[in-house]
This record gives C-alpha cells, structure tokens and sequence, in this order.
C-alpha cells in the first residue's frame, strides 16, 4: 500500500523476508508497525524507525509475521519466502545447547576440582566457530546472525568475534584484522560498519557502538598479497584470545566465531596450498571446534575429510538473498569506510522521515572531526612489511629465494621518490613492549591516519588523523591501501 509520504507497507508472512538493496547516494528507512522483525539477528523495536544507506544490501525477517512501511525508493526491493533462517536457528540452539552444558560444567567444577582435570573435554564444550566459503556466500551475514542470538538469550553471554578477513574493513580500516567481544546485538544500517562500530569512534552511550577491538594491521585487501604475514598475524591474534579466556573462564563460556576471507573457501588451484595452511593456523590458533562450511559442497567435503575425525563439520545453506559484490562495489565500500573513520557517517533520511525522528541505534547520524597536521620526515618511523608489491613466495621460480623476506619490516624513508606514502593509510601501532621497533608485526593497532601531502623541499609530510594528539615518534606501518578525500 503506498500513500503520499511516499512509503510503502509490506506484510511478511511468518518466516519471510524483505530484501533491499540500494543504489549509490539513496537512503531508505524501516519501521516496524506489527508484529516482529530482526535484520542479521537483530531485533526491531515496533515504532522505532532505522535508516539506511551508502548502498546497504539488507533483510528484514520475522519469525511470526509483521507488518513494516519503508520510506524511500530502493533499486531492488521483494519479500522471499524461502530463507535458510531455520537452519541458522537450529545451529544457535545447537551452540546455545553447548555454552549451557559448559555453564553447569564450570559450576560443577568450582565445588570439585578433580574436573579441572579434564581440560580437552571441557574446552570442547564451548563453540569455537569457524565460518568458511566461497566470495559472496553470505558468511558474513551468518556470523552477524549467530553473534546477534547469542547476545539475545538473555544469559548475559559476550562471544568473541574475529574478523579475519582484511578487505571487510570491520571495527576499524580496511586492511586490518582483528577481534571484538560483543554484549549486545550489532544493528545493520550501512556497509561502512558491517561489525558495529568502535567505541573510538562513536557515542559510547549506545553500547551497539561502544566495541573494544583489538586489531592487526596486515594492510592489503587480498589474501594472496602475503599470506605469510596473515598467518603470523592470525597466531598473534588468536594468542591474545587465550590470554583472555585464561582471565576470564566464565566469560569465555559464550565462545568465539571467526569469519573468514572467501580467499579460505576457494579460489585457483595454485593457491590450495596456501589455503590450507591458513585454515589450519586459524583452526589451531583458536582452537576450532565447529567448522561451518557456507553453500559450497567441494570444501564441504574437502572440509570433512580433512578434520572430520576431530572437528564438527557442518554444511549450511547458503541465503538467495546474498548479494554479488563486485570490485567497484568494493572499492567504494573501502572509501566510504575509511571517509566513516575520520569523518563520522551522516545518511540523509528519505522524503517523508523528518530529521532526527529515526533510532540512534545506527551509526547513521554522526560528525566526527579529523585534524590535519604537519610533521616532519623524521617524525614518524614508518615500515613497510616485505617488500612493496611482493608476489607470493610460491610464485617464485623454483628454488628461487627472496631478498627481503615476506614478514620483515622494511624502513621507509618519505624523501625517497616512490616511497608510496601519498594517499596511503598508515596503520599507528602501539608502543613496542620490550623497546624492540622490530618487533612491530606483534604490535596492536591504535589508530589509522593518511598522508595527505609531501613536501619533499621542506622535509615535512601533512597527515589526516583522527584527533588533534601529536603523532611525533610514533611507528607506523604502511600497505596497499590508498584513499583520497573527495
Ligand atoms: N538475506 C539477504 N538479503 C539481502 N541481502 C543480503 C542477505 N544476506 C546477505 N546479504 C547481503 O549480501 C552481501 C554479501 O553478504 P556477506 O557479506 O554476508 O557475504 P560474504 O560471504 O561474507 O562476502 P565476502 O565475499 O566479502 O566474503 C552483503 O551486502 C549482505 O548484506
């Protein structure tokens, strides 16, 4: 039913969905009128109106039926009656079933510590999930799912999420891998913030938008690109997950899923090998117990057989809502994102939703203010991992070896010509611990600025950063990444 406000209501029957997608520069917002409805797992409020924009590619479902009016235009607009959602509620009740059993078994043994003896079984207890598939499968979507219900079941559960995959740009840069625990359920409004939104930059009254990540700066959008430094990575982080767990073992009941690269599910032939290693450092890193393999049959197979005897192999539909993302869609999704760290992200509500009447669940409708700051060359020590734009060590000639090796820091030096710092994204990492500057590919990530200029003459280069706080004698490392404010 349309009417002058230019919406437009839909009913969904129960276990329907309506799909959106969204053209550049066009906005749409929902409200719920009846009924129930959830998007990736999490939960509309009926009344409350939530924006949409910078081309979201979306789903409303509900369980039991509802009635939404949506303001706006969409490019692609239809309800579906056919959604693997009921697979994705039987596997939450499934790992919901686990953390219990991990609950009682944890209070069992406070009051007899003999089972503390048995760490195998008990750590089996607790889904640790590892999502893998092929590009545009709908991974992402389904650990946003699965994360959602389980901050939903209302027993206080903070799952960790890990983002392993550098070009989603989750939490912070494109570029960046890293992990999060996750309180409450993480809403969907635009894909600049896929994964929620850090506390760093968003109003931390909302706790949708008050994540504590902890990040690490591998700086390409592809896997192949050095896959070496994403394996040392993928061991650093998953290192910090057991540091963790060990503080907090109530608190780690709630368990850990990974997303993945679709670089893991597939790919050319030459690149099987480095794939396999990577799933199996990740499988070892967070010691993985499920392995939920996304609509694809092959790596389902090769998933059994390979860990079938010691991991849960479980294959899942994939959703015929999944959209096909391609490159320039990427492109400009890794733009906006970065434009969201420094600027904040304003979504122009639709003809017919007055300004400010929408939730500010959403990271829709916030103006953060970047500083541009002069400083000289010798301010920033700047590194480069491997050499610059390195071909994978097994496209070598064979027996070849490489001068610089895959994961050694390279000093950079901005007064050299094609240094490659206009433009780039420099990951500022934190201090190093044992005053070693080598060491900087174990380091965590504080923030991301940009060279915005060089002044060769004068020896100083101008930076976009976040804040106004000095960056002088901090270590930087720079990738392949590049953005330009337009
Ligand atoms: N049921 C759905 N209806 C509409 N859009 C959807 C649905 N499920 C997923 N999408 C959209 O499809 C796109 C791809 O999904 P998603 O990012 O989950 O896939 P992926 O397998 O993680 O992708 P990648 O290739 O980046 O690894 C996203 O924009 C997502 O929001």
């Amino acid at each position: 039913m349309e009417n002058e406000l230019q919406s437009k209501e839909w009913l969904l029957d129960p276990q329907a969905e309506y799909r959106f997608e969204l053209d550049p520069g066009t906005s749409v917002a929902i409200k719920l009128l009846k009924g129930n409805a959830e998007m990736f797992g999490f939960e509309l409020l009926r009344g409350q109106t939530y924006l949409f924009g910078a081309e979201c590619k979306a789903a409303v479902f509900t369980w039991q039926g509802c009635l939404i009016e949506v303001f706006g235009r969409p490019s692609t607009e239809y309800v579906s009656e056919e959604t693997p959602m009921n697979a994705y509620g039987n596997l939450h009740i499934a790992f919901e079933q686990m953390r219990v059993r991990a609950k009682e078994r944890f209070k069992t043994s406070k009051n007899n510590p003999a089972i503390l003896n048995s760490p195998p079984e008990r750590q089996s207890e607790i889904p640790r999930i590892l999502v893998v598939g092929p590009e545009n499968a709908g991974k992402t979507s389904l650990v946003k799912t699965l994360v959602n219900y389980t901050t939903r079941a209302g027993q206080g559960w903070t799952p960790l999420l890990v983002n392993l995959d550098p070009a989603e740009g989750g939490w912070a840069a494109p570029g960046a891998i890293g992990v999060a625990p996750i309180s409450t359920p993480i809403p969907t409004c635009s894909p600049s913030n896929v994964l929620g939104t850090a506390s760093t930059s968003a109003p931390t009254v909302l706790s949708s938008n008050a994540l504590l990540p902890l990040g690490y700066w591998y700086g390409h959008a592809e896997v192949s690109r050095n896959p070496l430094l994403l394996e040392q990575l993928i061991n650093n982080l998953g290192e910090n997950v057991k540091q963790r767990q060990k503080n907090d073992e109530l608190g780690s009941i709630a368990g850990i899923i990974v997303d993945t690269p679709s670089a893991f599910g597939g790919g050319p032939a030459s690149t099987n090998v480095m794939r396999q290693r990577l799933i199996k450092t990740t499988i070892d890193a967070f010691k993985i117990n499920v392995i939920l393999v996304v609509g694809h049959e092959k790596l389902n197979v090769e998933m059994q057989r390979t860990y079938g005897s010691q991991i849960t192999v479980v294959k899942v539909p994939k959703s015929g809502g999944v959209v096909e993302l391609d490159l320039g869609y990427r492109d400009r999704v890794h733009a906006h994102q970065l434009h969201t760290y420094f600027y904040g992200q304003v979504i122009p509500p639709p003809a017919g939703v007055p300004e400010g009447s929408y939730s500010n669940d959403t990271f829709a409708d916030n103006v953060l203010s970047p500083s541009s700051t002069v400083c000289g060359f010798e301010d920033l020590n700047i590194w480069r991992i491997g050499a610059p734009a390195m071909a994978p060590s097994d496209a070598l000639p064979v027996g070849a070896k490489r001068a610089v090796s895959e994961t050694q820091p390279d000093r950079v030096d901005p007064a050299k010509p094609g240094s490659g710092l206009l433009n780039a994204v420099l990951a500022i990492m934190s201090p190093p611990v044992n005053g070693d500057e080598e060491e900087i590919l174990d380091r965590t990530v504080i923030g991301f600025v940009v060279v915005t200029r060089i002044d060769l003459v004068a020896r100083k280069m101008t930076v976009l950063s976040p804040n106004q706080g000095s960056i002088a004698g901090k270590t930087a490392i720079v990738g392949s990444y590049e953005w330009q404010d337009q």
